[in-house]
């Protein structure tokens, strides 16, 4: 099945969404109120327009149009006073109360169109921006479990299912309401016994309605939850298009979409099968009403009251009852369309809020401070780490001192934890264990001096570190990253990735020209700093021979470049972006020898004066680093310059030895 709730981490946020749509109402429909009310004036006397032909019809019928009816003359709502007394003025006072309710009700008619239309898609404007931002916040772990395609679905079908909601089913509930109370009235005005032989059938049809509400709410909870599998599907099929061509695994991927259309078809069907009952049943009842009207009324004015009925009925009231039956079916067999809506909309405004209500674990602290004239000083204080949903931690006391402008190469096989380690640097995730006070994270500035980096590293610099434990004893807090002394939890998150610098193993670029990619994040370069930042980075040659040079277009994804030249791009843009950290997840892995050792020149001139954390799979690149720190499991193993750790025929230096061929199999070292 394709719905799994268990897998869904919106589903514990969505199930606690209560009144979803009056949550709508009260959070985005409040402050549009003059829209709103506006809309649902004019709704109101369009649709109330409607009642008056037919009203002033049946009257004219027995007034205007009988000889000597001109006293039956009697119109609801109008003071007798205001009434004209020969038929010849009757006559034109009906005739212009048709025209001027046909005025009235076009007028209003745009006027409705107009301001309900404002209202619904400004209600949706919002709910899109602020869904959207609330989808920016959540936490990288909600993206590790691949919800992009439900997010794309809460984002665009479960939003375009509220507009309806608001364009078209709040129309239909006011015309109901309007109609339905309006009609009754008028025909209670008219002849309240023949009222009640019409109007009886809609105490019945309201309950078939429960009936059908109670029984689809659930289905349509099921559909909206397919819909977002398919897209999941979807999505997913075409991000990874290439490797399905390469593994020619078509079938299985048209498969796995039959599967979940399949899902979504049956979660459909479960619905109409209602429907099929539902909406013949509501036009059958609505039918009913109208030919007990016509089978009363008519035998009525044949032979005078049947039954228990009683008093005189006019051929003008029944032609009034005719019309006003027919007008008051129709919208009630719109009945079964508003709800349809509705429980659409109910699903999606559950969707839509239960994505705004998921809590970010990664957020700032009210009294975050700006980080500002950054050094570069970076501690990992014996930092413990586990992924959402792991049993194990990744990263289990990890400890790493970088002095400003320090180059610090991480090292390790791979799954070690390399990557991980950097992320918690820009908190993409957060450390283990609670978040210190801004006065405890400090503490050590306060309380006492910092052990200075000598003291901290000392051994780093003397020789390799022999092992974990010792490195851990220097910690000074528990379970923390700082930069400059501050906790990258007490700053605010837009001054930290200002001052750290990323160049990631997945070097992504916008669809977009290669200066606007170069530009992103530092929106006002101009093409100057860009072309500089292109030369600093390798890229200026081959963005020179590309057809429109820096205004080329890079495709979705920056599909139109190798992957070399996508991670040229990437680097340029940090050039750029001028951090004083900088973070090089092997920024070079993509290109060749040649391209990589002059990237690597540039690298060096861009980390010279900036704290440098780089991981690279081959050790030649960051053997100059001023300390290599190899983790594996998690844990550091060993840490030091590239000439100790050989010394120490370690780990390193075993990587160190396969990498140069001195070593065939690295089991040997053991
Ligand atoms: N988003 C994630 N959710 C859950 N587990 C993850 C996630 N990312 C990484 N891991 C796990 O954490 C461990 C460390 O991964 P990490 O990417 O930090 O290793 P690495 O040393 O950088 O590896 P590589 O050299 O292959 O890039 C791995 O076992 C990996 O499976």
């Amino acid at each position: 099945m394709a719905s799994d709730d268990d897998e869904n981490p919106f589903e514990a946020y969505r199930v606690d969404v209560d009144r979803p749509l009056g949550r709508l109402f009260r959070e985005y429909g409040v402050p549009r109120w003059p829209w709103l009310l506006a809309g649902i004036l004019s709704n109101f006397v369009s649709r109330a327009a409607l009642l008056v032909p037919p009203v002033v019809l049946g009257t004219a019928i027995d007034a205007v149009f009988r000889e000597g009816g001109a006293s039956r003359y009697n119109l609801p709502l109008v003071p007798a006073g205001m009434l004209p007394n020969t038929q010849v003025e009757q006559f034109w006072f009906s005739v212009w109360l048709i025209v001027g309710a046909f005025v009235v009700g076009t007028a209003a008619r745009w006027v409705w169109g107009v301001t309900m239309n404002t209202f619904a898609h400004g209600v949706m404007h919002a709910v899109r921006t602020d869904t959207y931002a609330a989808m920016q916040d959540l936490d990288m772990s909600f993206f590790d479990d691949k919800e992009t395609g439900e997010v794309m679905s809460i984002l665009n079908n479960d939003a375009s299912n509220l507009e309806t909601f608001l364009d078209d089913a709040l129309s239909e509930v006011l015309r109901l309401v309007v109609m339905v109370l309006g009609i009754a009235g008028i025909l209670f005005f008219y002849n309240a016994q023949l009222a009640a032989v019409t109007l009886v059938f809609v105490p019945l049809m309201g309950a078939f309605t429960l009936w059908f509400m109670r029984k689809a709410e659930p289905r349509y909870a099921r559909v909206r939850e397919a819909v977002g599998d398919l897209n999941t599907r979807l999505e997913n099929g075409l991000a990874g298009i290439q490797l399905v061509k390469t593994t020619g695994t078509e079938a299985h991927e048209t498969g796995r979409v039959r599967g979940a259309s399949r899902e979504l078809y049956d979660a459909n069907m479960s619905i109409l099968t209602l429907s099929y009952f539902y909406r013949p049943g509501m036009s059958f009842l609505a039918g009913l009403s109208f030919a007990a009207t016509f089978l009363v009324g008519g035998l009525w004015i044949f032979q005078g009251p049947p039954g228990p009925l009683s008093g005189e009925l006019s051929v003008g009231e029944f032609v009034i009852f005719v019309f006003m039956t027919q007008r008051f079916v129709q919208p009630l067999s719109q009945v079964s369309n508003i709800v349809d809506w509705y429980e659409n909309a109910k699903a999606s405004g559950k969707r839509v809020f239960g994505l705004m209500d998921v809590p970010p674990h990664v957020t700032e602290r009210e009294d975050a401070v700006e980080l500002a004239d950054v050094d570069g000083h970076v501690r990992y204080d014996n930092v413990t780490f586990t992924y959402d949903g792991a049993d194990e931690p990744v990263l289990d006391g990890v400890s790493i001192d970088a002095e400003p402008g320090e180059t610090v190469a991480l090292v390790g096989s791979t799954g070690a934890g390399k990557s991980t380690t950097l992320k918690l640097l820009m908190r993409l995730y957060d450390v283990d264990g609670p978040r210190p006070s801004a006065r405890q994270t400090q503490s050590d500035d306060v309380d006492g001096p910092r052990p200075s980096a000598s003291q901290t590293q000392s051994d780093d610099v003397d020789g390799p570190r022999p092992s974990a434990n010792q490195t851990q004893s220097d910690a000074v807090n528990d379970g923390a990253v700082t930069v400059d002394g501050h906790d990258v939890r007490d700053v605010t998150l837009a001054s930290l990735r200002e001052h750290v610098g990323y160049v990631g193993q997945d070097s992504f670029l916008f669809d977009g020209t290669i200066a606007e990619n170069v530009r992103y994040g530092r929106f006002d370069a101009d093409r100057d700093a860009v072309e500089r930042a292109a030369r600093l980075a390798e890229a200026h040659e081959f963005i020179a021979d590309l057809s429109e040079g820096y205004d080329t277009r890079v495709g979705e994804r920056g599909v139109k470049l190798s992957g070399g030249q996508r991670q040229r791009l990437a680097i340029a843009r940090v050039v750029l972006q001028d951090p004083p950290i900088l973070v090089l997840d092997e920024a070079t892995s993509d290109v060749d020898t040649e391209t990589e050792l002059r990237i690597q020149r540039s690298l060096d001139d861009l980390a010279a004066d900036r704290t440098t954390f780089a991981i690279a799979h081959r050790l030649s690149t960051v053997k100059d680093a001023d300390r290599i720190v190899v983790l594996e499991d998690g844990q550091v193993v060993e840490r030091g310059s590239h000439d100790d750790l050989l010394a120490a025929d370690g780990r390193y230096a075993t990587l160190w030895n396969v990498q140069t061929g001195e070593l065939d199999d690295p089991d040997d070292a053991y």
